[in-house]
């Protein structure tokens, strides 16, 4: 992380610029009593020396190509540098969708052979594989020597859900994966390699214009950050992002429903990250105003409850024009 930040502005040359503003997100030691209230506060907080995954630091291409094991690994293929998350249950509901990458299973060392084999005009490639127990020992034991200690201890505090996965990704630098929520807390391990995250708390829903609940990119963000459409997305140039750049070591606490744009910064060859997904705790009391988060979540209800009484998503849209234009408006 230091060599990023002695390098000043020029790293700011390297990343793309775009025409919203960005602030900061605060980068804190884990023993600061400040970076326990963002992380209960539901706010995002890079926190620099939690040694999370200090037992992984050494991973590189060629150590995770010996001991990954003989398992199947989820890479997906782009044509861009752009990794738009779709679901494949989806799809079926909307009409020549086109899929903006493919998914295909690879054995570590093939993908590693194929990343170093990679040319410009090559399709890129990202690994997204949640970690399972296929993987060689010496894998489990740098597994085992995460600390687990301190992350349990923010799961109880913080009364989240069980940790769901650990999603390992090993990708080009300069990919990107577009602005998007998610449904469950993390805690993003940075391991080589660095990331810039772009995040936008949840009330930005009305600025990013995600895709309907029924669509397969549901999720993400409509806005093309390269060539916003500002007839389409009017919105768009209110949102307002914070930035964080992970470096080995780091951990960005994500919280749940936050946007976010994941860019691996160019210059730095491949880089490695694992999440921990946690599932949402229990909502104890339902106090007003609702928080955003909780906004999105009833709105994503109501979606789900129109889609499933009409049967067809062809006719939400017009369902709820008719509900709202001239009565709401
Ligand atoms: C899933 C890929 C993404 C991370 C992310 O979106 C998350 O952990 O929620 C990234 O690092 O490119
Ligand atoms: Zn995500």
């Amino acid at each position: 992380m230091a060599e990023l930040e002695s390098k000043g502005n020029d790293v700011k040359l390297k990343l793309k610029q775009y025409n919203f503003q960005t602030e900061n997100v605060p980068r804190l030691s884990y023993t600061d009593p400040k970076a326990e209230k963002f992380i209960s506060n539901g706010l995002p907080v890079v926190l620099t020396d939690t040694k999370l995954v200090s037992s992984a630091l050494h991973w590189d291409l060629d150590y995770l190509s010996e001991n990954m094991g003989e398992g199947d690994f989820s890479v997906f293929l782009s044509d861009t540098n752009k990794f738009m998350y779709f679901d494949d249950k989806k799809i079926e509901n909307v009409k020549d969708f086109k899929q903006p990458t493919q998914m295909i299973e690879m054995k570590f060392p093939e993908f590693v052979k194929t990343l170093r084999s990679y040319k410009e005009g090559d399709k890129r490639l990202y690994m997204q594989q949640a970690l399972n127990d296929t993987v060689g020992r010496r894998i489990v034991m740098d597994f085992l020597g995460f600390n687990w200690t301190w992350i349990t201890e923010q799961q109880k505090k913080n009364k989240w859900g069980p940790l769901t996965s650990n999603l390992l990704l090993v990708g080009m630098d300069s990919n990107i994966t577009p602005a998007h929520y998610d449904e469950q807390e993390n805690f993003f391990a940075q391991i080589k390699g660095s990331k810039r995250f772009l995040l936008f708390d949840p009330s930005n829903f009305e600025c990013l214009y995600p895709y309907p609940v029924y669509h397969p990119h549901d999720r993400q963000s409509q806005v093309d950050f390269d060539n916003p459409d500002s007839l389409r997305f009017p919105k768009f140039q209110d949102a307002k992002a914070y930035e964080a750049i992970v470096g080995p070591g780091d951990v960005l606490y994500l919280p749940m429903y936050w946007w976010h744009q994941v860019e691996s910064v160019p210059g730095h060859g491949t880089v490695i990250s694992v999440n921990f997904w946690y599932k949402a705790g229990p909502t104890e009391k339902v106090e007003y105003p609702l928080k955003a988060h909780q906004r999105v979540a009833m709105t994503r209800n109501i979606e789900k409850m129109i889609i499933q009484a009409l049967n067809d998503p062809n006719e939400v849209a017009p369902f709820m024009q008719a509900m709202v234009l001239g009565r709401y408006t």
